[in-house]
């Protein structure tokens, strides 16, 4: 299938940050076979329009749990351990694997109408949100959580291990696969020295909580005798690719441990504002060399999935947190979310439009009153366009997304769907609240 873009404006996000205006995008299967200008012997099956248009890489969301978009407005103003152990916990102990899947479901329409490509998803019953990845022809990074105490939901190590094997390289290579121990602070060191040497073993990287209030810290170095960074590095966790989501609270030394073992942060904005976690400092990392990348979290802790919306948060949260106008300037918060991520989850092809890269593209359409005029296409992307400006949204060549309507999965019906496996999720975490209380 080839398909052509023309007339066009483009945000690359090549190395020299290239801004095409008036070009045009040519896309033969899953690669972008031009950029900029149309090759003359192209002959297309399709042509879109894009006049009043951006194109930019499509995003990548490098850290969330799909299926908890059924726990959405369920854990509301609280503080991360009572959101956990007063609201998020008790309600996903009525969440069983049909109410995985319709939760991712709903998570891809969202993530799709706005502009997202590809999630890095760590959860439980994963089969069923790789079946939902298949079928919406987004790309995604999949891990089953392993709390290595013994007290597994849905299977062991050796199931999480299986789930791996069985999804790597699955769906035309739209899926990833990795191991996925929750965090230091759950699972005891001998479990993550365990999953490390497996994920090494069978060539697979790691996603992880890291770090995410300075109580964590403090409790790593009086039960270990070290920073919860320096245990990753410990027990081999960074022998081999990691994402490590939060990394709020870093010591210099901790900083030049993930720099120096490649490991990448998935930084969530919007949920360390409204959970009151704190900002970190993205800049001190980059500066350092560790690779940051963008996620949205959880919809419980966010409360929705729109990477737009979290690449203007991430931009803003940092210029205040570092006292500085000039953090994160031009199009750094958006290499965060598109390329940083896609590395790390295993899709380098992606991440850029040049000739030669995957076609995983987003276009805006600019044909609204936030984004005129247009004399800096970046800062309007960043900072004035919304999710919902998203027209067009390819994967891998593909076109999922089309003035409104999803083309691979049957919204409405999701939709509904979601609702009354909410409702029932709910109806039973009553009951669990009943029992608790009785
Ligand atoms: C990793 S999903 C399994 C488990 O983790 C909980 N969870 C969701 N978001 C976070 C987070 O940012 N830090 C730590 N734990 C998280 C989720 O509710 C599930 O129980
Ligand atoms: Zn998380």
């Amino acid at each position: 299938m080839k398909t052509l873009i023309k007339d066009v404006d483009i945000v690359t996000l090549d190395e020299k940050g290239t801004v095409i205006r008036g070009g045009a995008i040519a896309i033969d299967g899953a690669f972008l076979v031009a950029v900029g200008k149309t090759p003359e012997d192209f002959a297309p099956d399709t042509t879109i329009d894009g006049t009043n248009h951006v194109a930019v890489p499509g995003f990548f969301n490098a850290h969330c749990h799909a299926s908890m978009s059924l726990v959405r407005g369920y854990a509301e103003d609280l503080p991360l351990d009572r959101w956990f152990n007063e609201r998020v916990w008790v309600a996903e102990s009525a969440l069983g694997p049909e109410e995985v899947r319709v939760g991712a479901q709903l998570a891809a329409c969202e993530m799709i109408r706005s502009g997202t490509v590809a999630f890095n998803d760590h959860y439980f019953y994963m089969d069923h949100v790789a079946e939902v990845v298949e079928a919406s022809g987004m790309r995604a990074s999949l891990t089953w959580c392993q709390f290595g105490t013994g007290k597994e939901v849905g299977v062991d190590l050796e199931g999480a291990l299986a789930f791996a094997e069985r999804w790597n390289g699955k769906a035309e290579g739209r899926i990833r696969a990795m191991l996925g121990p929750h965090s230091p602070y759950v699972c005891p060191p001998a479990f993550l020295r365990e999953i490390a040497a497996l994920a090494k073993e069978k060539g697979l990287g790691l996603h992880i909580h890291l770090a995410e209030s300075g109580e964590q810290v403090s409790r790593s170095l009086a039960t270990h005798g070290v920073t919860p960074t320096r245990l990753l590095e410990d027990t081999g966790v960074l022998d081999v690719p990691t994402i490590a989501a939060h990394a709020l609270y870093l010591s210099d030394d901790d900083v030049a441990i993930l720099a120096r073992r490649g490991a990448t942060v998935a930084y969530c904005p919007i949920t360390y504002m409204k959970l009151a976690m704190g900002p970190g400092d993205v800049p001190r990392l980059l500066r350092a060399g560790v690779s940051v990348a963008l996620g949205t979290d959880g919809p419980a802790s966010n409360n929705d999935m729109d990477m737009k919306e979290a690449v203007r948060f991430l931009t803003l949260l940092q210029k205040l947190a570092c006292r500085d106008a000039e953090a994160l300037a031009g199009d750094a918060s958006l290499r965060v979310a598109t390329q940083a991520g896609a590395r790390a989850m295993g899709f380098p092809e992606a991440g850029a439009l040049e000739a030669g890269r995957a076609a995983d593209l987003v276009l805006f359409d600019f044909d609204k009153p936030h984004l005129v005029p247009r004399h800096d296409l970046v800062a309007n992307l960043v900072h004035a366009a919304k999710g919902s400006d998203v027209s067009h949204v390819f994967v891998a060549g593909k076109l999922v997304y089309a003035d409104g309507t999803i083309l691979t999965l049957d919204e409405e019906k999701i939709r509904a769907e979601a609702e009354r496996a909410a409702f029932r999720m709910v109806s039973r975490d009553l009951t669990v609240l009943r029992a608790y209380t009785s």
